[in-house]
């Protein structure tokens, strides 16, 4: 059975004490609507991490944003998967499109930081997602299909089942702009169809993929009905208690 996740990305939002307030605001709000078998996450800045995981509880999971493809050593400024891993956090954020777009990171770095997160325990939940002229242009089933073969498919099928997917399309994030239910659910299938053609069935039915970009309390719900989309990944309502918290009571409708 795959999982239900509600996961808030607060990209380079919040100081320290802004932080830890909205997050135990959030902590408190979700303890109350959270059913059993559903998982909410927060993917603060690095900055955050050690305090939010101990405040977090079973109630509030909490991820990064990125790691280095490197396991240590002497790479100025960069942050390990391991660091990460040793102040509580369980899930990192990999494949962003504003870490493709404004950090050039290929396919194959992202392969490299997919099997590092993996080799120290954390989750990646692994961004792909079209361009607006990828989308006006047709193209964007291939450059989806090629996100995931360069990205993740190189990944043994076991290590392969511990993540999960976001399809993030690009013109819907921070735009107001989603995708409708239907284009969000076509993309979601079409995804799992090819996790399906390279792992087989069971793992592509297991396999959580969300949808993110300008999902808010006012979308969620027709987006969460759809079959193949299993929660959301949230940027902007993720800085509001009280949004991400209805964002994560839609999960039930
Ligand atoms: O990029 C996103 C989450 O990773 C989506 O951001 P918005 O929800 O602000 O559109």
């Amino acid at each position: 059975m795959r999982k239900k996740i509600v996961a808030g990305n607060w990209k380079m939002n919040l100081d320290y004490n802004e932080g830890v307030s909205l997050f135990s605001e959030i902590v408190n709000m979700v303890r109350d609507e959270r059913k059993g078998d559903q998982l909410a996450i927060i993917c603060s800045p690095f900055i955050h991490l050690n305090s939010l995981a101990k405040l977090g509880g079973n109630d509030v999971k909490i991820g990064a944003q990125n790691i280095s493809d490197k396991e240590s050593g002497a790479y100025t400024g960069e942050t390990s998967a391991k660091m990460v891993k040793s102040v509580g956090a369980e899930y990192v954020i990999l494949g962003h499109s504003e870490r493709r777009q404004y950090f050039a990171e290929s396919d194959a770095l992202l392969g490299e930081k997919t099997k590092i997160a993996l080799a120290n325990g954390l989750t990646p939940i692994f961004c792909i997602g079209e361009t607006l002229d990828e989308r006006n242009n047709g193209s964007y089933y291939e450059v989806l299909k090629k996100q995931l073969v360069d990205g993740i498919f190189g990944l043994t099928e076991e290590d392969f089942k511990k993540i999960v997917i976001a399809y993030e399309p690009v013109w819907a994030i921070g735009t107001g702009l989603t995708a409708s239910p239907e284009q969000a659910q076509d993309i979601h299938a079409f995804i799992r169809s090819e996790i399906q053609a390279k792992y087989g069935f069971n793992t592509a039915d297991d396999t959580t993929i969300l949808y993110g970009g300008s999902c808010n309390p006012g979308n969620a719900a027709s987006l969460f009905a759809q079959p193949d989309i299993d929660g959301g990944l949230i940027g902007g309502a993720s800085l509001k208690s009280r949004d991400f918290t209805d964002i994560i009571k839609a999960l039930n409708s």
